[in-house]
């Protein structure tokens, strides 16, 4: 039976803010959230720890069958990710663990297993669900599609910020040649690559205040999902 609960997909790469925009929209909304990309690290990590070879996409696939991913919120009601019963939210957001993700969700077996996992979290109000397949490939059918880009440059800042402000030292023109390369990796991939869906609304938020962009991305909505 076709599902009626909303969703909105927000692709785009790496640093173009999908994260911060999909977790404001989804509260203003009192929506569920995806955070896809999470997964992809959590399996990418789990298999770091069982010293799995990353290149080998059964031994993955296998591997993300059995990882298990629970979001949670602190004291505080900031996001935690706990894998296979760690809390691991601090080590996935290192671009290791971003570079990790981006090598195993190029195996198609791997994003296979994960199918599933992704498509339930669709869930009455409704779905914000970030990534790079959101619109294309989990949920083509959504209603409701965005694709978040911002240049190269500003990205690689975003990211240094970020990093620094969480006490992690960084390199800027490292962390922008990272970004440039799990880009082309995720782009260039024959399956589920990042692409804008063809009914996507692009929007470039390069120099774009967060504010901005929050109010760009719910105008995409119909008056009657803003209203709560
Ligand atoms: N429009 C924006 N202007 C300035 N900084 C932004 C903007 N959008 C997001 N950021 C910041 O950039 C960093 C990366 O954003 P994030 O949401 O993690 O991106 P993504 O999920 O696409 O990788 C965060 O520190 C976030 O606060
Ligand atoms: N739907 C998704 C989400 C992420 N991935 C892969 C590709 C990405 O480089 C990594 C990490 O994704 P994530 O969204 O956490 O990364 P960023 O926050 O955008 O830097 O996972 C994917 O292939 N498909």
């Amino acid at each position: 039976m076709p599902t009626t609960i909303p969703v909105l997909t927000i692709d785009g790469p790496s640093g173009s803010g999908k994260g911060t925009i999909s977790r404001a929209v989804a509260d203003r909304l009192g929506w569920h959230y995806l955070d896809s990309g999470a997964i992809y690290r959590a399996v990418g990590l789990a298999a770091a720890w069982e010293s799995i070879d990353l290149s080998d996409p059964d031994a993955v696939a296998a591997c993300a069958a059995r990882t298990e991913i629970r979001f949670e919120s602190d004291d505080a009601g900031e996001p935690r990710v706990i894998v296979n019963g760690k809390d691991a939210t601090h080590q996935l957001r290192m671009e290791t663990a971003g570079a990790a993700a981006s090598a195993i969700a190029a195996h198609p077996p791997v994003r296979t297993a994960l199918l599933d996992l992704q498509k339930r979290f669709r869930r009455a109000p409704g779905l914000v669900a970030d990534g790079r397949d959101m619109g294309t490939v989990i949920f083509p059918d959504a209603g409701y599609k965005v694709f978040l880009t911002a240049s190269a440059e500003e990205r690689a800042k975003r990211r240094y910020k970020q990093l620094k402000d969480k006490g992690v030292s960084v390199n800027l023109d490292s962390l922008l040649h990272e970004i440039a390369a799990r880009d082309e990796r995720d782009a260039g991939r024959a399956v589920a690559p990042l692409k804008p869906a063809l009914d996507a609304v692009l929007l470039d938020s390069t120099g774009m205040p967060i504010t901005e962009v929050i109010e760009r991305v719910l105008a995409v909505l119909p008056d009657s999902l803003r209203r709560r």
